[in-house]
């Protein structure tokens, strides 16, 4: 249950993020089983905590805080309750905002993963002595012989959460444990661990992608943040007006629904975003096959854990999106960006969001998608 954890003779000083959750609370649970000294810690990352009383769930109500630190009680260890909501505005908020504003899709769990509970929460405890963050994601980390550490995929595919950490550098890696991450453990399972654990959150249900848009509703989200902006939709092979939008900045590469089109294609076929042009605040659409993609450039690469910088051309499979499937491609860094040619071309890549590459189950790194290559030059 507990290879996970780092095989080291002393108990650690471990802080446990506890979102108020049942597999943060299962970890931590875990890390205590394992015979580390354990500390829970509650994140608020919202300033308006009241907001969320919707009965959807978001990442920081007051009824997150209670169960977080009910289930801290149950466990017998100490709980805080630390207030980084500023710190969550700035650089992942905002962040995610200005993304959308500029035509790109950003992943703001990749994000706060990177700035926010590997960097902000694990800085904050590493300062005071701890000396590991544990939270309930789901991936595996391998201590080598050399005492160098490795990130894999979670043992079971359909729960693996690697892609979001796959922007984990070496040191964050060094002070990380994911507990859940190395059992093939079912979600009904982790669910039933709790009730034998006592955990009253043992049947909460699961939180929400974005955190921090509790209703689902992120066009209406950006919409009230970047307002109204009416543009012009056109078709990308002819350049005809088609339709017209309320802001370029609600739309993703590869989108369908929500397109407002006044009359059919001359072929009949649906129409998906191709282009997004913040500057002419224009969405351009076409066919599904023009948003075939060949290969892409990639900036800010981060190499996993003590993966160095590969040199030359390497194969690895890469992940595109948060719940995508695996694609093989060659990559190589040039001046310090990552250039990647696809075998098959893929489609739907959308500038913003994250590309991981994978040796197998082992993460090599991430980097964020800059500009992409299509099949055809539809746009
Ligand atoms: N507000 C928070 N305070 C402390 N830790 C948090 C908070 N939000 C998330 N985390 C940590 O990050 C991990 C992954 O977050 P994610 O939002 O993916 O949660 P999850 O998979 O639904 O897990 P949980 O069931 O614990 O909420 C959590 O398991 C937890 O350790």
């Amino acid at each position: 249950m507990t290879e996970n954890l780092p095989r080291t003779a002393r108990p650690l000083r471990v802080l446990a993020a506890m979102s108020g959750g049942v597999d943060s609370a299962v970890a931590a649970a875990r890390a205590v089983e394992a015979g580390h000294d354990v500390t829970g810690v509650h994140l608020a990352l919202s300033a308006n905590p009241q907001s969320f009383r919707t009965g959807a769930r978001g990442c920081c109500t007051i009824e997150d805080s209670r169960d977080a630190r009910r289930a801290a009680d149950v466990i017998g260890i100490p709980f805080y309750c630390w207030d980084l909501a500023e710190r969550f505005r700035e650089d992942v908020v905002e962040d995610f905002v200005a993304e959308y504003e500029a035509g790109r899709t950003p992943n703001p769990c990749l994000r706060c993963n990177e700035k926010i509970k590997f960097a902000a929460l694990l800085d904050k405890a590493l300062a005071l002595g701890f000396d590991a963050v544990c939270t309930g994601h789901y991936a595996t980390i391998v201590e080598k012989e050399d005492g160098t550490r490795e990130m894999h995929r979670a043992s079971d595919m359909a729960k693996d959460q690697s892609y979001v950490l796959g922007v984990l550098d070496e040191k964050q890696l060094a002070h990380a444990l994911f507990p859940l991450g190395d059992t093939v453990t079912t979600k009904d399972e982790i669910r039933a661990e709790a009730e034998r654990r006592g955990l009253a959150v043992a049947k909460k249900p699961d939180s929400h992608d974005i955190c921090f848009i509790a209703d689902g509703d992120t066009q209406g989200f950006l919409a009230k943040r970047l307002g109204k902006a009416e543009g012009d939709i056109v078709d990308g092979a002819t350049g005809e007006k088609v339709g017209t939008h309320d802001g370029a900045y609600g739309f993703t590469i590869g989108q369908r629904k929500g397109l407002r089109i006044g009359h059919p294609a001359p072929d009949g076929k649906p129409r998906y975003v191709l282009d997004i042009s913040p500057v002419n605040n224009t969405v351009t659409v076409g066919p599904v096959e023009a948003l075939d993609v060949t290969a892409l450039t990639a900036i800010r690469p981060r190499w996993c854990g003590s993966t160095p910088a590969p040199a030359g051309t390497y194969t690895y499979t890469a992940q595109l999106r948060a719940h995508g499937g695996e694609t093989e491609v060659f990559a190589e860094v040039v001046d310090g960006e990552l250039h990647v040619r696809f075998t098959e071309p893929v489609r739907g890549v959308a500038p913003g969001q994250a590309i991981v590459l994978y040796d197998g189950t082992r993460v090599v790194g991430s980097a964020t998608i800059a500009t992409t290559t299509r099949a055809t030059a539809a746009v």
